[in-house]
C-alpha cells in the first residue's frame, strides 16, 4: 500500500512504532482538543489493535509534500497554490472494510485531495487541536474537496460530537463489509504481526461450551454496526452518511465509486475505464494511480489470505450478528440495517416504507425510511 505500508514505512520498523507529536507546528486553539486523552470506546486491551496505517507517522503525504515529491505533482498546481482546509468529507470506517481502496480510488478524482496516512485526529490526536489537523491536509483549490480516512472513528464514542463541532456539514462515508469476514480480516491482520495469538475460534467465545460470544473482543465489537451507528445518528442526519459496500467495492468498484461521487456532489469522473482486474492480486486495481501513469494495486497487506475458520464458529457468528442487522435506529428518518425489506410496520400499525440505499452482499440492506420518526429498537415489535 503506497500510502500505508511501503518499505520505508514498514509498521514493524522501530521508528514507525508510535506517533510522535513534536514535529508539528500547529498549536491547539481553545475549545478544541481538551487536555484529556480521548477515552476509547473499546476499553479491552485487545481493542488496542489499530489498523496498520496508524503506525505511519509523520504522514507520508506531509513528508512527501515537504520534499515536493514529483509523485504529488499531478494534483498540486505548478505554483503550489491553494490553501489547506479542514476536510469536508471523511471515511470514518469500518476497519478492514475496504477504506484504503476507497480512498485510493477517490484520489483519482481531480476534485478530491486527500491525506494518505490516517491522522487519527478525532480519536487519538484531538488534543493537538484543529490547526494541527488542518496542517496535515494537502492544499486545495476552490471547489476541491479535502478528505481523510481513519477507520477507527466509526467506533470512537467521542468522534461524532467532535466532527460535528468541526462542521455539522461534514459528509461521512462508511465502508461496511460482512461483519464475520471483517472480524476474520481483522484477526488475520493481528496474526500477521503477532503469530502467537490464540486461535480465532478461541478468541470468539467467552466460554466455548456455552457458546457465549466475547463481545468485548474488538474484532467482534466493531462489526456491531448498528450499535456504533446509533452514536453517529445523534449528531448527523442519515442523509449525511453514505454506506459503501465493501463487497461491491471489489466486485464493481466503478459502481460504488459512482455512488460516492454523487454523494460528494462531484461529476462522475471515476468510471469503469479507471479499473482493471489484476488476476495475480485477485482484486481490482487502478490503471493509473493519482499523479502517476503506472498501474497501481494496493499493497500486500490488502487482500491477505484468511485462515480457515471452523464453519460452526462462522455460523455461530452469523447468528450473532443477525439481530443487529435488524435493528431500527432513531433519526430524522429511521435507518434500518435489515434483510430484504421495503416496508416495516410498527406496533401501532404504522407503515414505514423505505428507500433502499444499498444491498449488501451478506444479505443485509441499508434502508432509509422516508418517515421521520423514532422507531422502537425492539425488533420483536416490528413485523417485517
Ligand atoms: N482493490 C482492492 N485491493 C485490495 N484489497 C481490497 C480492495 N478492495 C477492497 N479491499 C479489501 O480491503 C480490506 C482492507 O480494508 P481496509 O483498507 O479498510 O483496512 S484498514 O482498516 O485500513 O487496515 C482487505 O481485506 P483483506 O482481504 O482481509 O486483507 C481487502 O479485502
Amino acid at each position: 500500500d503506497r500510502c500505508g505500508t511501503s518499505p520505508v514505512q514498514d509498521s514493524r520498523s522501530p521508528s514507525a512504532k508510535r506517533p510522535t507529536y513534536e514535529w508539528t507546528a500547529g498549536s491547539a486553539p481553545t475549545g478544541y482538543g481538551a487536555a484529556r486523552r480521548p477515552s476509547r470506546v473499546l476499553a479491552d486491551e485487545r481493542a488496542r489493535q489499530v489498523s496498520e496505517e496508524s503506525f505511519i507517522w509523520p504522514p507520508p503525504d506531509l513528508v512527501a509534500s515537504r520534499r515536493a515529491s514529483p509523485r504529488f505533482a499531478g494534483k498540486l498546481s505548478p505554483l503550489g497554490e491553494g490553501s489547506k482546509k479542514l476536510p469536508q468529507a471523511l471515511i470514518i470506517g469500518v476497519k478492514k472494510g475496504g477504506t484504503r481502496a476507497l480512498l485510493e480510488f477517490l484520489r483519482v478524482h481531480p476534485d478530491i485531495r486527500a491525506v494518505g496516512a490516517e491522522p487519527h485526529f478525532f480519536d487519538r490526536n484531538y488534543e493537538n487541536g484543529l490547526e494541527w489537523y488542518r496542517e496535515l491536509m494537502p492544499k486545495t483549490l476552490e471547489g476541491q474537496i479535502t478528505m481523510e480516512k481513519t477507520p477507527s472513528y466509526f467506533v470512537t464514542r467521542e468522534a461524532p460530537a467532535r466532527i460535528a463541532a468541526m462542521s455539522r456539514d461534514t459528509k461521512l462515508i462508511v465502508v461496511v463489509r460482512d461483519p464475520v469476514t471483517r472480524a476474520i480480516s481483522d484477526y488475520t491482520q493481528t496474526l500477521s504481526k503477532k503469530p502467537d495469538i490464540p486461535s480465532f475460534e478461541s478468541l470468539t467465545f467467552k466460554n466455548r461450551t456455552t457458546g457465549l460470544i466475547d463481545t468485548s473482543w474488538s474484532a467482534i465489537q466493531i462489526g456491531i454496526y448498528a450499535k456504533h451507528l446509533d452514536n453517529w445518528l445523534q449528531y448527523f442526519p442519515a442523509e449525511q452518511i453514505l454506506f459503501v459496500s465493501g463487497e461491491r467495492l471489489i466486485s464493481d468498484p466503478a459502481g460504488e465509486l459512482g455512488r460516492v461521487q454523487d454523494f460528494l456532489g462531484l461529476k462522475r469522473i471515476i468510471t469503469d475505464k479507471h479499473f482493471y482486474f489484476n488476476q495475480t492480486k485477485g482484486f481490482p486495481c487502478l490503471k493509473k494511480a493519482e499523479g502517476s501513469s503506472k498501474p497501481h494495486c494496493l499493497g500486500k497487506t490488502k487482500g491477505r489470505t484468511h485462515p480457515n475458520i471452523d464453519p460452526e464458529v462462522v455460523q455461530r457468528l452469523r447468528d450473532f450478528y443477525r439481530p443487529f442487522k435488524h435493528e431500527v435506529l432513531p433519526d430524522d428518518g429511521a435507518l434500518l440495517l435489515a434483510g430484504r425489506t421495503e416496508c416495516i410496520y410498527t406496533e401501532d400499525s404504522q407503515r414505514y416504507c423505505s428507500g433502499v440505499l444499498g444491498a449488501l452482499d451478506w444479505g443485509g440492506e441499508i434502508i432509509f425510511s422516508k418517515k421521520s420518526h423514532y422507531l422502537t429498537r425492539n425488533v420483536s415489535n416490528i413485523t417485517i
